[in-house]
């Protein structure tokens, strides 16, 4: 039987909407998606694995044609698979993708390799034709749970967006089942986030808890005034204050904030992680890591990722990705993350769960679909089929 990948095509779509975090809008934002075609055919169809990057960094189009679809595809095909010769191998993909890419410098190639790596593990999975969380569990020993904590995220900045209209939209989270959500701050000045803050805490009541993301905006100042306003209140988690790069801001901002924090999002190797660890002051015991695999080399590089963490005495169950994706919530399902984040009301079709599936009490039940479960989910579905199909 051969295995085959016979092309690699990508196209990049909108995910725009007027939203504000305290960094960016997303009027002009996109994603690549990404489809991995093989020979192989099960039930009666040719397997098509597919990818996307999370929101926050753009398309990755002329990174992918350039350099990474074409040296997948330049490969001796024999050099991609397993030993057994019947499935891919997504490392050995992987390790053709970054042939001649020098060490550091972890940006944007991370999101074009991250997305295709995406569709190499979903063709993985459906041609050993089995969900990508029980492949994952099997692999590394452990039992999978599919049942995995989900958050809601919102509470952006937008235009008109007035305090009724914020309670409203984290009502509507409460509604659906959800019983952590967050919102932005950083994007106004502290007393209004402050106002914002005390609206959504009356509404949501002991109904569900809250995390608050600066999206990096604050310098050391500014992420300690904030520090000593939030530690007023049973907050979830305090997200990226400042850059994701100064360790020793966030390590800093411990002295002044004992409650958890989180951070990890525009981190993008495992290289930058371990930084993280040794230099961020990060609490094991309270804090919460958010590195998104979709934006940083794929599930290939967020093992090795894990395995710093393991070095450095951390559980994989202090990780609850960025990023709201089903590939996320495979990993969180196979190998026993905290959790993973979801966007009930944006960045559709790309975030959200295959439908008919529910959140109840802040949890949902990740389907047995085989690959990543995209098939699951019929308005993303059909972009991925019009790509490849
Ligand atoms: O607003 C964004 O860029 C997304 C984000 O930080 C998050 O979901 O944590
Ligand atoms: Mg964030």
């Amino acid at each position: 039987m051969s295995v085959r990948i016979t092309d690699v095509r990508e196209i990049t779509k909108p995910i725009s909407s007027p939203i504000r975090n305290a960094y960016i809008d997303f009027t002009k934002m996109t994603t690549s998606l990404v489809a991995v075609v093989t020979d192989v055919v099960r039930d009666g169809k040719r397997v098509v694995g597919y990818g996307f990057n999370s929101n926050g960094r753009y398309g990755q189009g002329g990174l992918i044609r350039e350099r990474f679809a074409s040296r997948i595809l330049e490969a001796d095909p024999k050099s991609l698979l397993n030993s057994a010769g019947d499935n891919l191998d997504p490392d050995k993909v992987w390790g053709a993708m970054m042939t001649n890419e020098k060490p550091g410098g972890h940006g944007e190639r991370s999101v074009a390799v991250g997305t295709i790596d995406m569709a190499v593990w979903d063709a993985t999975a459906k041609i050993a034709g089995k969900p990508l969380f029980r492949l994952l569990a099997e692999r590394h020993g452990v039992t999978a749970n599919p049942r995995v904590f989900v958050y809601a995220a919102g509470g952006y900045y937008y235009p008109g967006k007035d305090l009724s209209m914020l309670r409203g939209e984290m009502r509507g989270y409460l509604d659906r089942g959800y019983n952590v959500v967050k919102m932005k701050i950083g994007g106004a000045p502290i007393d209004e986030d402050r106002t914002r803050i005390e609206a959504v805490l009356k509404e949501i009541g002991n109904d569900a808890q809250l995390a608050v993301d600066a999206n990096g905006r604050f310098d050391l100042e500014t992420g300690i005034a904030y520090a000593k306003m939030l530690r007023d209140y049973p907050l979830f988690w305090y997200e990226e204050a400042g850059d994701p790069l100064d360790y020793a801001l966030q390590a800093a901002l411990a002295e002044f904030y004992p409650a958890p924090m989180a951070t990890g999002e525009n981190l993008f190797s495992h290289q930058d992680a371990r930084n993280l660890i040794r230099y961020g002051g990060m609490r094991p015991d309270r804090d919460w890591l958010q590195f998104d695999c979709a934006l940083s080399y794929g599930l290939c590089e967020y093992q090795r990722t894990l395995e710093v963490l393991k070095t450095y005495g951390w559980s994989p169950s202090r990780c609850i990705p960025h990023g709201g994706h089903q590939m996320s919530l495979n990993i969180a399902a196979g190998l026993g993350l905290g959790g993973n984040e979801s966007y009930p009301d944006l960045f559709q079709p790309y975030g959200g769960f295959p439908d008919g599936v529910r959140v109840e009490n802040g949890h949902i039940t990740t389907p047995e679909l085989a690959g990543i479960g995209f098939e699951g989910k019929s308005d993303l579905y059909k972009e991925m089929k019009e790509l490849a199909e």
